[in-house]
Formats: C-alpha cells, structure tokens, sequence
C-alpha cells in the first residue's frame, strides 16, 4: 500500500481483553456492480439488528470500537468482500487472517476509506464513517499504517515523522498576519517536534533521526512508520502485514511495542500471514475465506476449526 494521509484522533482508553465470540456466518448475496475509489460519501441506513447502538458519545459502543456491518465490494465481476460483519473489541490486538485472495486488504481499505463499499456500512465509535476519505478516518482516530513513500526516501526520519500530522492547523494560517495565529502555530510546531522525538525515542530510532528513511532496513522502516501512525494520536491502529521482512530481533521489538501500546488502551486489528505470529500474539482472530467472515473466536477456537483448516488448504468450506 502507499500514500500517507494522518491527522490528529481521538484519544481514548479502556481495556478489555479475551474473545470467546465464536460464529460461523452465512451467506448473503448483495447488489453486483463495479466502481472504484469513488471518495463519496455512500451511507447505507440499513442496520442489522444486533449492533443498533450508533450512540455518537460512543457510549454504546465503548466496547467494539470498530464495527463492520455486512461490507460488500465487487470489482468488475470479482467479488472481493461479500457481506463481511465483524466487531474489534477496544484494547485488544485483533488478527484478521484468511488464505490468499481471502478479501483482507480490500476489507481493509474498505474501513479506511480507500475504497467505497458497494454495500454495508463502517462504524467507529458509534459514528457511521462508510465511505469516508482516508484523511477523514483518520481523524476520527482510526489510522493505518503506510509504507514510507518512494519519495519520503530522500528526507530524514525526522522529516518523515513532521509530516504525519499534516492536517493540522497550519499550512493555510502560516501566512496569516495575525500575531497570535502565528504563535499558535509555531507552539504546535515545537510541541510535534516534541512528540516526534518521544516516538522516535519509544521506537529505539531515535539514533536515526536524521538518516534518510531510504537508508533504513526494512525493520526500521515499519518501526517508523508505525511512530508516524502513533504521532497523530489514534484511537486504534489498523497494521497491514507490519512484520513483512523484518529480521527476527526487529519483529520481537516491534511486537513488544504493539503489546505495550495495546497495555495502554490501544486498539489493533492486523493483518499478518504468519499464522503462528497472529496465534501467539492476538487475542481475537477473524478468518476471511473469499470475501466472507467465515468464522472467528480466540486462537485455540481458530486452530481447531475444521472449516478454516481446509479453507487453507484449499478444500471447499
Ligand atoms: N483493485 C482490484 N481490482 C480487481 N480485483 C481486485 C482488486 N483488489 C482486490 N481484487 C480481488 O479481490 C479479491 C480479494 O483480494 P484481497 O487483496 O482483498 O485479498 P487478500 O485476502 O488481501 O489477499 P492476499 O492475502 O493475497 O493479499 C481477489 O480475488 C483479488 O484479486
């Protein structure tokens, strides 16, 4: 995946860890149309029983931050997502796994407003967030992690975590003549820097500040992209395979983050293929197999499913 667009989130904590929800789903057939990355808004009030709670204080639904109502998506004739509900409780780290073509990243990419679901609604902390642009999601708290830029190869670490927040007030007031504008402006610069020193600090790279990000192995490229999503302050972090090459001793300090970020109140849904790194480590997991939520429950549930065994060997399910 590629672009950065992150912004400043909703702080929030609480935790709760243990799945123990485990369902098979079924199958429902949906509208059967193309589109691409139309960027409108396309809200569907059709809410499926069980999660009416859409309370916009998040009361309701304090506990599931992220909830996924029936997502459909098609691309051409090829249906990606079909029908996917899931729910991510808040605090826990939540692996979304399933064999290739399964519909992860276009999941993905529906929550984060990448793509525009055909049907089926997003919602994050009681908002109804469907088909909203990345920059948007992101507001809201709901981040995802990008890979650094071709062209952010040439700043330094440094540079490349100044640029996470880049909706802040900023850019358009720069020019303003009003003086206290202007120190506005010039506080929320030091306190960023500020912030970008403590990450790169929580992420043992500080040492790397000012080497270009091109210069970084891939370890320490996800290590900095990982402090770039945290530097907008999110509510839950959404890590599309963060351990993709990275040596052993960079993915044992990166998972140590993730754990110790989770402690604090972070949420987390990743999609990882390391069947054995999402046993160890999620407390809740999620199987996709072509473009539905098969099933879902805590590791040990997932292992012995049957359905998912063969769903990764290829039988039919
Ligand atoms: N932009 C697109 N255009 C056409 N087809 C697509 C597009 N994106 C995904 N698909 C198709 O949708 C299906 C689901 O793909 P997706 O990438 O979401 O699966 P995945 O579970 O992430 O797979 P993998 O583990 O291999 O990355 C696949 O058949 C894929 O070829």
């Amino acid at each position: 995946m590629s672009e950065s667009e992150e912004t400043t989130g909703v702080d929030d904590a609480s935790q709760s860890v243990d799945g123990g929800r485990t369902e098979t789903r079924g199958e429902t057939d949906g509208v059967d149309e193309r589109d691409e990355t139309g960027a409108e808004p396309t809200t569907t009030d059709a809410q499926s029983p069980s999660t009416l709670d859409t309370d916009a204080t998040g009361s309701e639904t304090g506990e599931y931050p992220l909830r996924v109502e029936n997502l459909r998506k098609t691309f051409g004739g090829i249906v990606a997502v079909d029908d996917a509900s899931f729910e991510v409780e808040r605090g826990t780290l939540t692996g979304l796994i399933g064999p290739n073509g399964a519909g992860k990243s276009t999941t993905f990419n529906l929550i984060t407003g990448m793509h525009t679901p055909d049907e089926g609604r997003v919602l994050f902390n009681g908002e109804d967030i469907t088909g909203l642009p990345p920059h948007r999601v992101a507001d809201k708290g709901l981040v995802r992690t990008f890979q650094i830029a071709r062209e952010l190869s040439e700043m330094t670490v440094l540079e490349n975590m100044m640029l996470a927040p880049k909706h802040q007030r900023g850019e358009a007031l720069w020019r303003s003549v009003t003086p206290g504008v202007r120190d506005d402006v010039v506080r929320q610069e030091e306190e960023l820097l500020e912030r970008a020193w403590e990450m790169l600090d929580f992420f043992e790279i500080d040492h790397l500040a000012e080497e270009y990000a091109g210069n970084l192995s891939g370890g320490q490229r996800k290590l900095l992209e990982m402090a770039r999503a945290l530097l907008t302050d999110p509510d839950m972090l959404l890590l599309d395979e963060p351990f993709a090459g990275v040596n052993p001793s960079l993915e044992h300090r990166l998972l140590e983050h993730v754990h110790e970020l989770r402690e604090q109140g972070y949420t987390f849904l990743l999609v990882e293929h390391d069947m054995d790194l999402i046993m160890q480590n999620c407390e809740h997991v999620i199987v996709m197999h072509q473009g539905k939520v098969l099933t879902e429950g805590t590791p040990s549930d997932i292992k012995q499913n049957e359905q998912v065994v063969e769903a990764y060997l290829g039988g039919n399910v």
